[in-house]
Formats: structure tokens, sequence, C-alpha cells
């Protein structure tokens, strides 16, 4: 299993001051910057688009950013995201119609592909897509808010996919989105996660780098 990965969900930083709140949560031991894309269609809310993405890198942001796609269709805004620098870009796999051609599109523009799986999207998208991908990135709220509450049948979930790409020997991250908090990361990691997104849990604070710190701790207790 690869190391540990803490990537805060933008979602829930200033976005008046987004450069200096992303470059904050950085400065507080995050690794990864999570990016959610929403669209008013797949799901119920708007959020931001390439420009912004592209915006964080003309700014000084260097650490890789996750490019979560909660649109419909997927495939004309991966060019954009690549592009406007993302790293890692990962869609709904019911929400694009050819599923392979999106991920080799992913891949042909240079960034890591992943599949997101809601609380109740069956896993047989992985059957003949497992292989093919860099990440497996599993809902454990429904798609559109921040700050809801984990739904713990998640963690069954987890570690199915946990034994899936372990039995195969594959290098497929596992990265969980949705209601984790301090309280409840040793148990997901437990359950085979080895990324952890974190929005409310992490920017509703006064003290990013005391939160990070305190879910790097729990981590650090997970027997693996
Ligand atoms: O994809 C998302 C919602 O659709 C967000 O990444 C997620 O909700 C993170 O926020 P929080 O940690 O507050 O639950
Ligand atoms: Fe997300």
């Amino acid at each position: 299993m690869q190391p540990y990965l803490i990537a805060p969900s933008i979602l829930s930083a200033d976005f008046a001051r987004l450069g200096d709140d992303v470059a904050a949560v950085l400065a507080a031991d995050a690794d990864v910057v999570h990016f959610d894309v929403m669209d008013n269609h797949y799901v119920p809310n708007l959020t931001m688009g390439p420009m912004v993405c592209k915006a964080l890198r003309d700014y000084g942001i260097t650490a890789p950013i996750d490019v979560h796609l909660m649109v419909e269709p997927v495939d004309a805004l991966v060019p954009q995201f690549a592009k406007a620098g993302a790293s890692i870009i990962s869609f709904h796999p019911e929400a694009s119609k050819h599923i392979d051609r999106t991920v080799q599109l992913i891949k042909d523009h240079g960034c890591q592909a992943g599949l997101v799986f809601n609380p109740a999207t069956p896993l047989s998208y992985l059957d003949y897509m497992l292989d093919k991908i860099d990440l497996v990135l599993l809902m454990s709220v429904n798609p559109g808010f921040g700050g809801q509450k984990f739904i713990p049948a998640t963690l069954d979930k987890l570690a199915a996919v946990r034994k899936l790409i372990d039995s195969r020997g594959l290098d497929v991250r596992l990265e969980v989105d949705g209601g984790v908090t301090i309280d409840n990361i040793n148990a997901i990691a437990q359950a085979g996660a080895d990324m952890f997104v974190a929005g409310s849990a992490i920017f509703n604070t006064d003290n990013y780098a005391d939160a990070i710190a305190k879910m790097r701790q729990q981590l650090a207790l997970v027997a693996r």
C-alpha cells in the first residue's frame, strides 16, 4: 500500500481568497488539493471550472490537484482541466457513455485517471477497468455538498475494493470522500483507504495544521 495522502476539499475553502487559503492548507501539511467540480446537472450544485484550476497554478500552487468531476457529460472538460494544470482527473462512470474512452482521454492528456462511486453505485464498473485506472474514489456521502455525515456502509465497500486491488497486485489508490473527520479517519483507513478527502473537517477549523496533524496521528495508529 502507498503512503497515506490527505487531500483537503477546497469546496469548504474561502472562495473570496482561494489562492491564499489553498496555500495555507498546503503549508499546514496537506498533500493534495481536492478540487470539486459540480455542474448543476449531474449534481444539484454549481462550483468551479478549469479557469479556477489554472488560476491556482498561476498563483503558484505546485501540489498535485485532484479534480473530482461531478459533471455530465464528462469528455469535453478533460482536455480543459489537463491544460489548466490538473494532476488527477476522476469521474463518475454512469456520467460517461464510454468509460474506457474517457479513461484513455485522461491518460492521453498526461493525467492520472480515477473512477468515482456514489454510495449506491455498484462496483461492477471496476470489472474491466481496475487495471486501467490509477485511483478508485468511493463517495461516503451523496455528491453535491460539503459538510454531510459519513455513510457507515462505505467501510464495507472500502474493504471490498481494497481486497480487489490487493488480490490483483495493483498499485491503485483508494480514496474516500465525504464526512471524513479526525474521529472516523482511523476506521476508514483500517477499512483500506489510503487517500482521504476532508473539506469541512479541515477548513471549518481555525487551525488547519492542528486538524491535519490530528488526522495523521490517527493514521499512525493503523496497523498496515
Ligand atoms: O465531493 C464532495 C461532495 O460532493 C466533497 O469533496 C466532499 O463532500 C468533501 O466535503 P466534506 O469533507 O465536508 O464532506
Ligand atoms: Fe469531492
